[in-house]
């Protein structure tokens, strides 16, 4: 299983404010640009992914909405649209949610009221976490995990107190090269080299 982890700081947990913020300065499109290169290849799904987005811009609690490739069904098409449909249903399913709970919403996306601490603390019993980071190790010149879980924010960097908790959980950093690049671009470079070496 691979899985990412987008942190939205930005990304407003109200639908309609989400909606509202596509090409607005909390740039919610950057998580439907996460799903569709996480998840789709052309015609088709990629298998055994898991994909994390975690909003923080709330007036109650984060949610993480997270996605099975192996269990969505009935997506409306192959687009942005498709996934921020999917996004301001779950994030409307989770209405009066109590901190840390967890609503199913349809085959393959629950939501779930924890934080990106509380969330990583959890990956970290299964899987490898790698932080992308421009200055960590060249990602040729590591041995990546079999059951890798990386790390990626959307356009407000990660808060420095975060590094040393995520240092704890045995968190890697790795990088793609010398160019800032969308998170969205990030993933499909990861699949291609994790793809590369199948
Ligand atoms: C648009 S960038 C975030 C930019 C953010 N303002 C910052 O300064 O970190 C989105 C994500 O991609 C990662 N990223 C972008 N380019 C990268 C690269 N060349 N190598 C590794 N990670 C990269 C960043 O670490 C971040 O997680």
């Amino acid at each position: 299983m691979r899985a990412f982890v987008l942190r939205a700081r930005s990304a407003p947990t109200d639908s309609k404010l989400l909606i509202a913020s596509v090409g607005q300065d909390a740039h919610t499109e950057i998580l439907a640009h996460v799903l569709m290169n996480a998840i789709f290849v052309a015609q088709s799904h990629r298998e055994d992914i898991m994909v994390h987005l975690v909003l923080e811009s709330t007036q109650d609690f984060s949610r993480t909405i997270s996605f099975s490739s192996n269990d969505i069904s009935n997506l409306s098409g192959f687009h942005e649209q498709a996934w921020l449909e999917k996004i301001a249903h779950a994030l409307d399913k989770s209405i009066g949610m109590n901190k840390e709970q967890l609503r199913n919403v349809e085959p393959g996306i629950c939501v779930r009221t924890i934080s990106f601490e509380k969330l990583v603390g959890e990956l970290a019993e299964d899987y490898q976490l790698y932080m992308l980071d421009k200055k960590g190790d060249f990602i040729r010149d590591i041995e990546l995990a079999a059951n890798p879980c990386f790390l990626l924010t959307d356009h407000m960097p990660m808060p420095k107190k975060s590094f040393n908790s995520l240092k704890r959980l045995g968190a890697e950093k790795i990088s793609l090269g010398p160019k800032m690049l969308f998170a969205s671009q990030c993933i499909v470079l990861i699949h291609n080299e994790l793809d590369l070496t199948l």
